[in-house]
């Protein structure tokens, strides 16, 4: 069997940036985060359940996602994103088996990058975890850069996910994105670790 790798970390910590390494290495990836706002415009069940919940304005007029709308509700009342998060993660649980079966036998083990790896249960469905961390000043300078928000909105979503102490106590390996040691050499390091795992 051909290892799953689950990959975390929290809001802004990078690893997606760090996805990005490991696939220049030849490991195929698969987002989360990215299929997830995917099957939530595709998959038509998925999308009237969250029309039920959340009310026709969870889409535009042209058929996309209204991330504004769905974040200011579930982001301010963790029961309503209890229940978006019931809806969309076993959707994506499911999107997830059926990509693995597409990877040819010959790649020697695969990612999945996920916000909520740990908090979702997720990491059940994957062999090893690496966590990805940086000081939480740092991730919240980096998502108001990013996206444009504020620091309340930041907040808001690291307050909704695990802290970095109770995600290090479940993970395997750790990648430390603070910019004082480079990334890739850590890259590098676990994926000789994870060629060998599988020889
Ligand atoms: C609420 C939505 C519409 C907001 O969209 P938006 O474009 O603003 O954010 P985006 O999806 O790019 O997420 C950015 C980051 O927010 C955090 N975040 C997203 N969803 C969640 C969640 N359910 N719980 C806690 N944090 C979350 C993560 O760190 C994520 O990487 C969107 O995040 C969503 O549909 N979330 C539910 C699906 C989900 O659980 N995704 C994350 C794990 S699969
Ligand atoms: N080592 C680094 N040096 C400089 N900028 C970085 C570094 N790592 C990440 N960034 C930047 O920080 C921002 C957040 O990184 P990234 O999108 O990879 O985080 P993420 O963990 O996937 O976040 P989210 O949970 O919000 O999806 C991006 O704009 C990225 O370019």
């Amino acid at each position: 069997m051909m290892i799953k790798i689950g990959i975390t970390g929290g809001i802004g910590s990078g690893k997606t940036t760090v996805c990005k390494v490991f696939e220049k290495l030849g490991i195929p990836v698969f987002y989360a985060d990215t299929v997830a706002k995917d099957i939530m415009i595709t998959d038509p069940v998925l999308r009237e359940g969250i029309i039920q919940t959340f009310g026709k304005e969870s889409y535009t007029t042209d058929g996309k996602l209204n991330n504004k709308h769905i974040a200011g509700i579930v982001f301010n009342d963790k029961e309503q994103l209890a229940r978006l998060n019931g809806l969309v993660h076993p959707a994506v649980f499911r999107a997830f088996d059926s990509w693995q079966k597409t990877i040819p036998a010959d790649i020697p083990y695969t990612l999945k990058e996920a916000a909520l790896l740990f908090e979702s249960g997720s990491y059940k469905m994957c062999d090893k975890s690496i966590l990805v961390t940086a000081p939480a000043d740092v991730k919240i300078q980096r998502v108001m850069e990013r996206d444009g928000v504020t620091r309340a909105q930041v907040e808001a979503r690291m307050d909704k996910q695990l802290s970095d102490e109770e995600k290090k106590k479940m993970a395997d390996f750790l990648i430390t994105n603070d910019e004082s040691q480079p990334v890739i050499l850590q890259v590098l390091e676990l994926h000789h670790q994870f060629i060998n795992f599988t020889k």
